[in-house]
């Protein structure tokens, strides 16, 4: 039961840098110039701050120190390095944040425009696209050019600017020496590589493992009922166990490459800095050229300051090329446009809509080159019942989610009332035709807001009124809080005839003149079997409708029952036509439909 879950077509999780990508991020922080300008003049100003502060203290030990200018000029000295100090705290505590909350308010905008944009994606993007997918483009994704704004963006300009101005001042105290610091950084940045990608590796194997210890959590939880029924919970709990091995296995390699990672730059950085004390040592004893001890000290703290981002720049990098993988596939997302969008000049059909359907010559498939559906012409008068049979696979789910235009034919046409769907607004569509799918689905909320979500404005007398309608007042008293009950996620807490008769109550408020409905085929008692049946029947009574049906009863009433097979219409008729010759329909008829 417990299966190991892997993803065989991961994404990749880095992309290199790219100016554009960069530029489009820049460009997303527009509505907050203020902040950003704002917080451009704090970066700059504390990339000067540190290495004057390296500068001043070198000036206070060279100057009124070793001059002995007494104390009221070492005090105010010395209290001028104190403010610098403190002022460059100070400036840290702003631009850490400003930083947040640029990158907060950037990431809440894009968000909102994925969030946005994927609703208006189309079918064909969904069952295209996995949903782990669509999802990581809003969480994992959002967060990853969030901390490339927060920790990376404004942090490495900081750092970049203090390198450069660390180095400017060492070198125009004392150029070999600057030399010497230079000819150490190549072996400074080698090691921080091998350890990082070191580091990477045990960290990417870490969350794999971890995806596989949840994604298995999660699937024992789904299915625990068979588990519990095969009693294979001894089996399951030896597999999870050894998943958790695993997972604390790759835990320890990553603490302990990452204990020999923080050693290894700190002792880098303390050789770097003896050898500068080498050098110094080295001019005034053997050189006979002393350096005064504030440069050395100077030299020291620039010294630090010109490799300690190095050290940071490696992490920050990778953090970039993270953000730079996430930025390209939320854009990627963007900037993907769904196959049609209302025109201008979008037509609505005018109300009360009469619901004559016209298909003519269509053929469709989800890869074009492989059609599902070839040649189909149909035409429903308004008010008529269209019940679609056919083996399983033969495209009678496609038929309808074509009327409903979750796709667009490759040739042929659908006219709604003489309109062509292709030209119909999307507000007019989803007034005039409606949709029953067969899993029934129910969203979090009360079972009354469920119902009038089927039409804005609906109020609880309609939804009352829809029950009465539906003959299924009983309903309201068999659930527990009556309209008030708590549907729960996806309506887990409503019984599964319950849940569909809500949705036929849902889908008489929208009161569409045309409704597409996939039957469930759920197994429930005899009784409700019965009042299901009852209600669907005053459901789709003077209304249009393209019932894909399974109840031999709902078959019997149909105006044109339409029999599909491999993607054709191979019979057309109504059951006492079609269940007297001989044929494709008598044969399901007498194989699944009599039951
Ligand atoms: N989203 C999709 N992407 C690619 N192929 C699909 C998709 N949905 C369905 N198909 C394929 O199209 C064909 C018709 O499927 P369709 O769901 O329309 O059949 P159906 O008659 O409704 O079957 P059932 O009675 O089992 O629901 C099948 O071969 C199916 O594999």
């Amino acid at each position: 039961m417990v299966r190991v879950v892997r993803d065989p077509d991961a994404e990749p999780q880095r992309r290199p840098l790219s100016w554009s990508l960069v530029r489009r991020l820049w460009d997303l922080m527009r509505p907050y110039s203020k902040l950003r300008n704002r917080l451009t003049w704090i970066v700059i100003v504390r990339a000067i701050q540190l290495p004057a502060l390296a500068w001043s203290i070198g000036a206070v030990i060279n100057g009124p120190i070793t001059r002995g200018d007494g104390p009221t000029a070492i005090v105010l000295a010395s209290m001028g390095v104190l403010f610098l100090a403190a002022w460059t705290q100070a400036t840290l505590v702003y631009r850490q944040r400003f930083a947040l909350e640029l990158g907060e308010a950037i990431i809440h905008d894009l968000r909102l425009q994925v969030y946005t944009h994927l609703q208006r994606m189309p079918m064909s993007f969904y069952s295209a696209t996995k949903t782990g997918r669509v999802i990581s483009r809003i969480t994992s994704d959002c967060d990853a050019v969030r901390s490339g704004v927060q920790d990376v963006l404004f942090v490495s300009m900081v750092q970049g600017g203090q390198m450069i101005i660390a180095a400017v001042v060492m070198g125009w105290y004392d150029l070999p020496l600057l030399g010497v610091v230079l000819a150490f950084s190549p072996v400074f940045w080698l090691i921080g590589r091998v350890m990082r990608s070191r580091l990477g590796q045990a960290y990417r194997e870490v969350q794999e493992s971890f995806s596989r210890v949840t994604a298995t959590i999660a699937e024992s939880v789904a299915v625990i009922r068979v588990t519990q029924a095969l009693a294979r919970e001894d089996t399951n709990a030896d597999l999870f166990r050894q998943l958790s091995v695993d997972h604390a296995r790759y835990n320890m390699n990553s603490a302990r490459q990452g204990g020999i990672m923080m050693p290894l730059l700190e002792l880098t950085g303390q050789i770097s800095l003896a050898l500068v004390v080498i050098v110094a040592g080295y001019r005034s004893m053997v050189a006979d050229d002393p350096m005064p001890v504030g440069d050395l000290i100077q030299f020291w703290f620039l010294t630090g300051l010109f490799f300690s981002p190095i050290q940071a720049l490696g992490t920050q990098y990778n953090q970039a090329l993270t953000a730079m993988a996430g930025a390209e596939r939320v854009f990627e997302l963007l900037d993907r446009q769904p196959e049609w969008e209302d025109a201008p000049d979008a037509v609505e059909i005018p109300l009360p809509a009469r619901g004559n359907v016209r298909i003519e010559g269509l053929t469709f498939g989800y890869q074009p080159e492989r059609p599902v559906l070839r040649d189909i012409d149909v035409n429903i008068q308004a008010g008529q019942m269209v019940a679609l049979v056919g083996e399983t696979g033969s495209g009678k789910s496609t038929l309808a989610s074509l009327v409903a235009r979750y796709y667009l034919p490759d040739s042929g046409s659908i006219t709604l009332d003489g309109v062509p769907l292709r030209q119909l607004s999307s507000r007019s569509l989803a007034r005039v035709v409606s949709v029953v799918p067969q899993q029934n689905f129910l969203f979090s909320g009360s079972v009354l807001e469920n119902i009038i979500a089927g039409r804005p404005g609906a109020t609880r007398k309609d939804a009352l009124d829809a029950f009465e309608s539906l003959d299924c007042q009983w309903l309201i008293d068999d659930l527990p809080d009556g309209l008030d009950t708590e549907a729960g996620p996806r309506g887990a807490r409503v019984s599964l005839g319950q849940r569909q008769l809500i949705c036929f109550a849902r889908a008489l408020v929208a009161d569409p003149a045309v409704l597409i409905l996939d039957e469930a085929t759920s197994a429930v008692d005899s009784l409700t079997e019965l009042r299901i049946q009852r209600s669907l029947e005053r459901l789709l009574t003077d209304r249009t409708s393209i019932v894909i049906a399974h109840r031999l009863s709902t078959i019997r009433n149909a105006d044109q029952i339409l029999v599909i097979d491999q993607g054709q219409i191979i019979q057309r008729g109504r059951h006492d036509e079609l269940a007297g010759i001989a044929g494709p329909y008598q044969d399901l008829n007498r194989r699944f439909l009599q039951k």
